[in-house]
C-alpha cells in the first residue's frame, strides 16, 4: 500500500506514500481507504491524520493513470467514508496539496497547514474539472465566488490567503505530524457533523444565473477555444444548484468526458512534454545529470531596448541584481523609462506590490560604461540583430569580464559559433533567444554552439527557470528552431493571399483553430520593416538586387507583397497601416480595401491568376509546411526530442496546449498523411525548398511509433528494422 499507517498517542496518523509527489494513484487511494477504515473499527483510536512523506502532502491524481482504466476507491469513496466517522480526521498538509490531493484535504474534518503551502485545482490546466468532488465542496468551504476563480484559472493560493478564505483553519509551525495530532486531538469531543462541508451551504451573493452567466463569458474569452473552464464554471454552479450527492454524480460524469476529451490528452502530452524537455543532452555528451550550473548571483544586459529592458525586467523581479548597459544617457533614460513603465504595470494587474517594485528597481544599476561588468556572474547581450556588432562587444566582454562570467546573446537567427569565436572564451558563450515581449513571453530558447560547455547550459537551463520562463535547450542554425519553423508558416501564409486569399481570411482560419492571433495581425505588431530588412539584408549578403516583381529570390519561390507594403509606407501597427489599418496604437486590425486592391494589383502585373482557396488548404499548407521543417529539424541532431519543438510552439507562438503543439498534432494527424500531403504540395510548388520532404518523414510515416521515440530514430539511438 502507497500510505503508512502508524499509530501515535492514539491517533492513527496515515502517511501518503508515492515519490516524488505522492500522486494520488490507485493504490495510495487504496491504502487511504484502508487506513480510515482501520482506524475507524478500532476502539483505542480517538483521531486521525492524514499527511504526505518528503515534505508534501500530495499533488493530485496520478496523471499518468488517466489513459489507461485503473481500479480501487475513488476519492469521494473515501470522502464518503470520512463524512460518516465521528472520529475528527484532519488534512495536516505541506509542501502542496493540489488537485485530488485538495480534494482529500477538503473531505476530511479539518485543515491545518504550514506557511509555505500552496493548495490549488490545477485540473483546468490539463483540460480536466476537479473530479473527486472538488467543484461541489471547495464552494462550501470558500463561497462560490472564490471557488469559481480557484477552479477555472487553476492558480495556486498560498497558505496565508487559503486560511482567509476559509480553506485552510489553521496555519501552525513546526513538525506538521506533531502540529496534526496535537490540533485533532483537541477536537475529539466536537461533533463532526458540524465541520463536515457536506452539510454546509454554498455562499453566493446575486442572483444564481447571472454569475453563471459572468463566469461563462469570462472564460469563453479568457481561454478561447477550451473546454475545460466551460465545464468547471457548469459543475461549480452546479454546487449551488443541486443537493449535494447530484452535485457530485454530474461531477464525476463530466470529469469522465473530459478524460476521455482530445483536448484533455493534449494538455496532458503538454504537461510531462513541458517535464521531458528539462532533461537536455549535448551531442558531445554533457547532460543535465552531470553537469552543474554555477551560481547566477549578478547579472549585466546590453541594449536597454524594449528587448534588453525587458530582460533586465525578467532578472530583478525574480532576485537577480541587473546591470543595464547603453552606449549613450539618451538611450539609457530611455530604457529605463520602458522599464518603470513595465514595472508599473506589474503593480497594476497586481502581481507586484508598490514596495516590491520599489525594491525591484533598486536592483537595477544603469551605466553606459561597459567596464562595469568586469565581476558580474552572467551578461546578456541584446543589441540589434548586427553580427559586426555582437562580435566587436563580445570582444570586449572577454576582456573585460572576469575569467568565469558566462556571455549570452540575445540572437534570434545568427549562429553561436559566428560571435562566440570573437572571443577566447567560447565554452562560456550560449544563446538566450527571448520572444517578444520579453518580460511576458515564457519561452526561452538557449541555444549552445560547438564549443559551449555543458557547465554554461545547465547555467542558462537554471537560470531560466529562476526567471520564471520555459527554457528550451537547441542546436544552432539560423532562426533556431522558432523562427527556422516559423519561416515556411509565414512564407506560405503570404504565398496563400497572391494565390487568392486576403490577410483577414488567413488570420481567421489560424484563430479559428486556436491561435490567439493570425499571422499577419503579428506581421504587423512587429514591424513590416523588420521582414523588409531581413529580407534586404538575405539580398545583400547573396549579392543580389531585391525585386519586388519577381517571383524568385534566391532560387525559391518569392512573394513580393512585403517589399510592396513597405515602399506603399506600411510598416505595420506602429504607423497605423500594415495589412490591416488601426484607429489607435490599441485598436483593432480592421481590413483595409486599399490593402485588397494593392494584392490584387500585385497578382494582375504578375499574371497570377487568384482562386478561392478554402479553410482547409490555408491550414495545411501553413501547418504541414511547418512540420516538414520540425522534422528536418530533428533529422539534423537540433532538437534530441519531438516534445521540445511543442514546448517551443506553445510558448513561443501560444500554440494552443488543447491541440498539444504542432508535432503532437501530426502524431493524432498520422503521420502517413502528412507525408502525403508534404509531397503533394512539392509537386505542386516545386520552387519552395520548404517542401522538400524530410527524410525522417518519409521513413516515420511507414512505422507506427509514439512520438517520444521519434528523436531516438533520429538520432539512431533506436533502430527500427523496417527503415
Ligand atoms: C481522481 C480525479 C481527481 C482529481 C484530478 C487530479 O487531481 S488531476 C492532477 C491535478 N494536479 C496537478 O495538475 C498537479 C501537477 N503537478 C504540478 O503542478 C507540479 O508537478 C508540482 C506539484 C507543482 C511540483 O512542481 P515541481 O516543479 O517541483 O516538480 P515537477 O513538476 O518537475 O514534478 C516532479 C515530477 O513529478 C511528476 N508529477 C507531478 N505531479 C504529478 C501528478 N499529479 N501525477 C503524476 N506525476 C506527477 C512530474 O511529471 C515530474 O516527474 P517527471 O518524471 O520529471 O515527469
Amino acid at each position: 500500500m502507497m500510505a503508512d499507517y502508524t499509530v501515535r498517542d492514539q491517533v492513527a496518523v496515515i502517511e501518503l506514500d508515492n515519490p516524488p509527489v505522492n500522486a494520488l494513484g490507485s493504490a495510495v487511494r487504496a491504502g487511504i481507504y484502508d487506513g480510515i477504515r482501520k482506524a475507524d473499527r478500532d476502539p483505542n483510536i480517538k483521531a486521525v491524520v492524514i499527511c504526505g512523506k518528503r515534505g508534501t502532502f500530495c499533488a493530485g491524481a496520478d496523471i499518468r493513470e488517466f489513459d489507461g482504466g485503473k481500479n480501487g476507491p475513488w476519492i469521494t469513496d473515501i470522502g464518503d467514508f470520512i463524512d460518516n466517522m465521528k472520529k475528527p480526521v484532519v488534512a495536516a498538509i505541506e509542501g502542496f496539496a493540489l488537485g485530488g490531493g485538495l480534494e482529500v484535504a477538503l473531505f476530511c474534518h479539518y485543515r491545518i497547514a504550514l506557511k509555505t503551502v500552496r493548495v490549488g485545482q490545477p485540473e483546468v490546466q490539463i483540460g480536466l474539472l476537479p473530479g473527486g468532488g472538488g467543484t461541489i465542496r471547495l464552494p462550501r468551504a470558500t463561497g462560490l465566488k472564490n471557488a469559481l476563480d480557484i477552479i477555472t484559472t487553476g492558480n495556486h493560493v498560498p497558505a496565508e490567503k487559503a486560511a482567509k478564505m476559509g480553506i485552510i483553519d489553521q496555519i501552525v509551525t513546526g513538525d506538521i505530524i506533531e502540529e496534526g495530532i496535537k490540533f485533532v486531538k483537541s477536537k475529539c469531543n466536537i461533533d463532526t457533523s458540524l465541520v463536515c462541508l457536506r452539510m454546509k451551504t454554498v455562499k453566493y451573493s446575486g442572483d444564481l444565473d447571472d454569475i453563471s452567466e459572468a463566469a461563462m463569458t469570462k472564460v469563453k474569452s479568457k481561454f478561447k477555444g477550451a473546454i475545460a473552464p466551460i465545464v468547471c464554471v457548469k459543475s461549480v454552479i452546479n454546487s449551488a444548484k443541486m443537493p449535494y450527492e447530484k452535485g457530485i454524480d454530474t461531477e464525476k460524469e463530466h470529469f469522465q468526458d473530459l478524460r476521455h476529451s482530445s483536448q484533455s490528452k493534449a494538455m496532458r502530452y503538454a504537461f510531462f512534454a513541458e517535464r521531458a524537455i528539462t532533461r537536455w543532452q549535448l551531442p558531445s555528451g554533457g547532460n543535465y545529470k552531470t553537469a552543474k550550473p554555477l551560481p547566477v548571483k549578478t547579472s549585466g544586459v546590453i541594449g536597454a531596448g524594449t528587448m534588453g529592458g525587458g530582460i533586465a525586467l525578467c532578472l530583478i523581479t525574480s532576485g537577480i541584481p541587473c546591470i543595464l548597459v547603453e552606449q549613450n544617457q539618451q538611450f539609457l533614460d530611455k530604457g529605463l523609462e520602458i522599464v518603470k513603465a513595465q514595472l508599473m504595470r506589474t503593480v497594476q494587474l497586481g502581481k507586484l506590490s508598490t514596495e516590491q517594485a520599489k525594491k525591484c528597481f533598486t536592483m537595477l544599476k544603469p551605466t553606459t560604461n561597459i567596464e562595469d561588468l568586469k565581476n558580474v556572474d552572467l551578461v546578456i547581450e541584446a543589441v540589434y540583430e548586427d553580427l559586426k556588432l555582437k562580435r566587436e562587444i563580445f570582444e570586449k566582454l572577454d576582456r573585460i569580464c572576469k575569467s568565469e562570467t558566462i556571455l549570452c546573446t540575445n540572437t534570434s537567427s545568427l549562429h553561436i559559433d559566428s560571435i562566440a569565436t570573437a572571443t577566447k572564451r567560447q565554452s562560456k558563450v550560449v544563446g538566450t533567444h527571448f520572444f517578444a515581449p520579453s518580460y511576458i513571453m515564457k519561452l526561452l530558447e538557449n541555444i549552445y554552439g560547438t564549443k559551449t560547455s555543458a557547465e554554461t547550459v545547465a547555467t542558462v537551463m537554471k537560470l531560466g527557470k529562476t526567471i520564471k520562463k520555459v527554457p528550451v535547450l537547441v542546436g544552432s542554425c539560423t532562426g533556431f528552431v522558432a523562427n527556422r519553423m516559423l519561416k515556411p508558416y509565414s512564407e506560405e501564409a503570404q504565398y496563400c493571399l497572391e494565390e487568392g486569399s486576403t490577410p483577414s481570411i488567413v488570420d481567421t482560419v489560424l484563430m479559428d483553430f486556436g491561435m490567439p492571433i493570425g499571422n499577419f495581425q503579428v506581421s504587423d505588431l512587429s514591424g513590416l520593416d523588420i521582414g523588409f530588412r531581413i529580407k534586404r539584408e538575405a539580398a545583400r549578403k547573396a549579392g543580389v538586387e531585391l525585386s519586388k516583381n519577381s517571383r524568385f529570390f534566391l532560387g525559391q519561390r518569392n512573394c513580393g507583397l512585403i517589399e510592396k507594403l513597405y515602399e506603399a509606407g506600411r510598416m505595420g501597427k506602429k504607423n497605423g497601416k500594415g495589412w490591416y489599418k488601426y484607429e489607435s496604437l490599441n485598436g483593432k486590425p480592421i481590413v483595409d480595401p486599399e490593402v485588397t486592391m494593392l494584392i490584387e494589383e500585385h497578382c494582375r502585373s504578375l499574371g497570377i491568376e487568384r482562386r478561392n482557396i478554402g479553410s482547409q488548404e490555408i491550414l495545411e499548407r501553413m501547418q504541414y509546411a511547418m512540420i516538414n521543417e520540425g522534422f528536418k529539424i530533428l533529422e539534423e541532431g537540433l532538437c534530441t526530442m519531438a516534445e521540445e519543438i511543442d514546448v517551443i510552439w506553445i510558448y513561443g507562438f501560444s500554440w494552443p496546449k488543447y491541440m498539444g503543439g504542432p508535432m503532437y498534432y501530426a502524431s493524432q494527424i498520422g503521420l502517413k498523411k502528412i507525408y502525403e500531403k508534404v509531397c503533394y504540395y512539392h509537386k505542386t510548388f516545386p520552387y519552395s525548398m520548404h517542401w522538400v520532404p524530410s527524410s525522417l518523414l518519409a521513413k516515420l510515416s511507414q512505422i507506427d511509433l509514439p512520438l517520444s521515440e521519434w528523436g531516438d530514430v533520429a538520432q539512431g539511438r533506436k533502430l527500427v528494422n523496417k527503415l
